[in-house]
């Protein structure tokens, strides 16, 4: 069963089709990629499925339960955290108070310092976790980003634009970390324009133009897919 189906869901804003009859699937150890040219619905699909926005049809499932009129703190509660492409820190608070906050609301609320100082290690965050987080480079502001969202377990995580601002090198720790968390058994969902990124790490792509599914497939194939290659130049 996979962690996440998404099946024929529509959102419109106004008289703008943003999605139109959506599917999409995610399963737990695979990291899954969502591309498409800028104003997709890639961002709505997010939306949708975290639960901040309902859609007028289609149906969201998180391991086999209808979701689709739940509200997003019950979404949380079973499993699934998401980042946002707009960085929202606690500005004042430091990178390690930032996590603290964020794994007090998860399951293990109960040692919030012990999963604090675990994701602390694991995006290597040492030197920078006592620092405010308003202060950060946006490359690393962004992994702490990631870190609230790790710090709840999530069983199902979504990542909108998680690299962007990130440097080479950063980018790079970042696929392995996605590799990892994958190995871990989450269902990570990736929205990212860094195409190096999704291709690298990616199990298995999903392609989005004007609010419809236009391929779904291995990275090689997405690569060189003629109507993704043209969503693509249509954009330029
Ligand atoms: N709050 C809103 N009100 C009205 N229209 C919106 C709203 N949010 C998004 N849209 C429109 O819906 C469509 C899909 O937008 P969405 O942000 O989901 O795309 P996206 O693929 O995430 O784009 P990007 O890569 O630029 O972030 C676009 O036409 C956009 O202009």
């Amino acid at each position: 069963m996979a962690s996440l189906e998404v099946e024929g869901v529509t959102v419109s804003y106004g008289g703008n089709l943003a999605l139109d009859g959506v599917g999409f699937a995610a399963e737990r150890g695979r990291v899954t990629g969502l591309i498409g040219p800028n104003g997709a619905g890639k961002s709505t699909l997010f939306d949708v499925v975290s639960g901040l926005r309902r859609p007028s049809s289609g149906r969201v499932l998180l391991d086999g339960r209808d979701v689709t009129r739940m509200g997003p703190a019950r979404r949380a509660r079973r499993g699934l955290a998401r980042t946002f492409q707009r960085l929202e820190p606690f500005g004042r608070l430091s990178v390690r108070d930032n996590l603290l906050v964020a794994a007090e609301l998860g399951p293990a609320r109960r040692h919030p310092g012990r999963v604090a100082d675990g994701i602390v290690h694991r995006l290597g965050l040492a030197e920078v976790a006592g620092a405010p987080a308003d202060t950060l480079p946006t490359g690393v502001a962004r992994l702490v980003e990631v870190g609230r969202a790790l710090a709840v377990r999530p069983a199902l995580l979504l990542l909108d634009e998680p690299a962007a601002g990130q440097d080479a090198a950063e980018t790079r720790r970042f696929a392995e970390l996605l590799r990892a968390l994958a190995g871990d058994g989450v269902a990570v969902v990736l929205v990212e324009h860094d195409m190096g990124l999704v291709m690298s790490v990616c199990d298995e792509v999903h392609v989005l133009d004007l609010g419809k599914v236009i391929a779904v497939g291995p990275p090689e194939a997405i690569r060189t897919d003629e109507t993704v290659l043209a969503a693509y130049l249509g954009e330029s």
